[in-house]
């Protein structure tokens, strides 16, 4: 029964279109009148022509899209696509994988002649946002099989088209975590101080126009309070800066010290003759008095975590005596069940209240020796590796540290151990004079003179800073330990609670001439 509520007022010429018209007079029709409204009874096909008119005429054939995301920004609007595919008994012809930097589902392959790649709607690449209205964020491929499984008549999808490549080139996200802090405010030179971004050492940022060699366009990542461009100085600009203002560093001539054997005191004192000489030709050969490269910008790519992912390690390094076990150590006591260390190798001498294998594993410095021959440089390496393999597969939600210099970060700094390197830095000398007597550790040698030391370790973090500074995703100042052990844990407890982690893009990097070249502040992609 078709109810015609038109035909009760127009009679029948109003029964949709002429065609409509002659077509019903064409038709056995039965008509009845009840309280004033006229029914008909149709015969099947004609009574589908009439819904089909119908559903023509008020544009029912198109999908009920749904809305739009509120976080998709303008420019990405039009980019969501709906596809809806009927359901054979076939599978839909495609494998999907999760991208591991994006965390997005996306097409991995379309097989030929299947339903997938014979309707030309759904192409490699592609980004799957939704199934069947339901959201794949954080779903796993495993998990939306039995979505698509379990869907009647039709499978519908939200999609995130793939770039071609000369789209790719134009539209990739070019993101960096800022390797200093700019204060537009104290700037002179800025064309306009409006229009010019703040930001701080550690931030992440957005680059949206390189074209001006001076001042790049950025956005500040999580700073929803503004989606507008603002002026950021170029990587050029800032190395020129920093190296014009870096006169003492460039030119200052080795110290004459008195020999180092000759004196003791509460860290460097205890170290022979040997090591401390070395340490200072080591810092003289690779930091700011060789060919560094100011820390600017690095490149970095967000990371979606997986909620089964293990803790990233966390990497503690910083200048001799500066803390860094201190801090390991009382980490530990404050909460044994989520943290955990690695046991280092050291050449210096045992101290009162250490224990062999606990805060270092104490060798003799030909030992040592050995350890850095190129040849056994690989042992130590693969012991290293094979060391944090065993503790990540046993106690996977255990946060592990290690602490080892700076020269060796390049073994752990992988995509393998994603390591979350924290720098433990002094504080200002006076302070460090303060903190380090008030909690005389230097109690064991009577008569000593801290003084050099002291600068030692300034000078130390100084050239440690300005050589690997682009590792370091946090830096620590040891000054008071209560509250450096406070911040610590408070950024540990960040990293783990937050969903989108910046990786450094040479992780991803294949070719080690793209791995170098990223490594070297963005130098490569100007
Ligand atoms: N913030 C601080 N205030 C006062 N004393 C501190 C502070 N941090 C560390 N210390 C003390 O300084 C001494 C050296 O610290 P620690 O052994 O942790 O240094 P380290 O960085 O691990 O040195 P190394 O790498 O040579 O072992 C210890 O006696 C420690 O208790």
């Amino acid at each position: 029964m078709y109810v015609c509520k038109t035909l009760q007022r127009h009679g029948w010429s109003h029964i949709g279109s002429f065609r409509g018209k002659q077509l019903l007079m064409d038709m056995r029709i039965t008509t009845q009148c009840q309280n004033g409204m006229s029914f008909f009874s149709l015969d099947r096909p004609f009574q589908s022509l009439l819904y089909v008119h119908d559903a023509v005429a008020q544009r029912d054939f198109e999908p009920a899209l749904p809305s739009v995301p509120d976080d998709v920004l303008e420019e990405d609007e039009d980019s969501v696509k709906i596809v809806s595919l009927v359901k054979t008994k076939e599978p839909l012809g495609a494998t999907i994988k999760r991208d591991e930097s994006t965390g997005a589902i996306v097409v991995a392959r379309i097989m030929k002649g299947g339903p997938a790649d014979k309707s030309g709607l759904i192409h490699e690449g592609d980004e799957l946002k939704e199934v069947n209205g339901i959201s794949l964020e954080c779903k796993k491929p495993k998990e939306i099989i039995p979505l698509l499984a379990c869907s009647q008549n039709e499978v519908k999808f939200k999609i995130i088209p793939a770039l071609s490549k000369d789209e790719m080139s134009n539209k990739k996200k070019l993101f960096v975590r800022a390797l200093f802090d700019y204060d537009p405010v104290e700037d002179p030179t800025i064309p306009c101080q409006d229009a010019a971004l703040a930001f701080k050492r550690g931030n992440i940022l957005q680059i949206v126009s390189m074209n001006d060699d001076t001042w790049w366009q950025a956005l500040h990542i999580g700073d929803s309070s503004s989606n507008r461009a603002r002026l950021i100085p170029s990587q050029q600009l800032q190395e020129r800066r920093v190296v014009l203002q870096r006169p003492r560093a460039l030119f200052k001539p080795p110290a004459v010290r008195a020999p180092a054997g000759s004196r003791r005191s509460f860290r460097l004192g205890k170290k022979s003759r040997w090591a401390r000489e070395r340490a200072r030709s080591w810092r003289w050969s690779t930091g700011v008095h060789g060919l560094v490269c100011p820390s600017t910008y690095t490149e970095v790519i967000p990371h979606h975590k997986d909620s089964k992912e293990r803790p990233r390690l966390v990497v503690l390094v910083g200048p001799g005596g500066v803390g860094v076990n201190e801090l390991k150590r009382r980490l530990l006591i404050s909460d044994p069940e989520r943290y955990g260390v690695t046991v280092p190798y050291t050449s210096r001498p045992k101290r009162k209240q250490e224990n062999e294998g606990v805060e270092y594993h104490f060798v003799s410095v030909h030992t040592f020796e050995d350890l850095l021959t190129p040849y056994a440089n690989v042992s130590l390496m693969y012991k290293t590796s094979s060391i944090l393999r065993n503790i990540k597969t046993i106690i996977p939600d255990t946060i592990y540290f290690c602490s080892v210099s700076p020269q060796s970060i390049k073994h752990v700094y992988t995509c393998e151990f994603k390591p979350y390197v924290v720098f433990v830095k002094p504080p200002r000398i006076e302070e460090l004079r303060l903190t380090r007597r008030r909690a005389k550790f230097i109690c064991d040698d009577v008569g000593t003179n801290p003084e050099e030391d002291f600068e030692d370790m300034m000078d130390m973090a100084e050239t440690m800073e300005s050589h690997y500074g682009h590792l370091f995703d946090k830096v620590i100042v040891n000054g008071d330990i209560a509250t450096a052990l406070r911040e610590l844990k408070a950024d540990l407890k960040k990293l783990e609670e937050a969903d989108v982690q910046w990786f450094p893009a040479e992780w991803f990097c294949s070719s080690p001439t793209t791995a170098q070249r990223s490594c070297s502040h963005l130098s490569g992609w100007i």
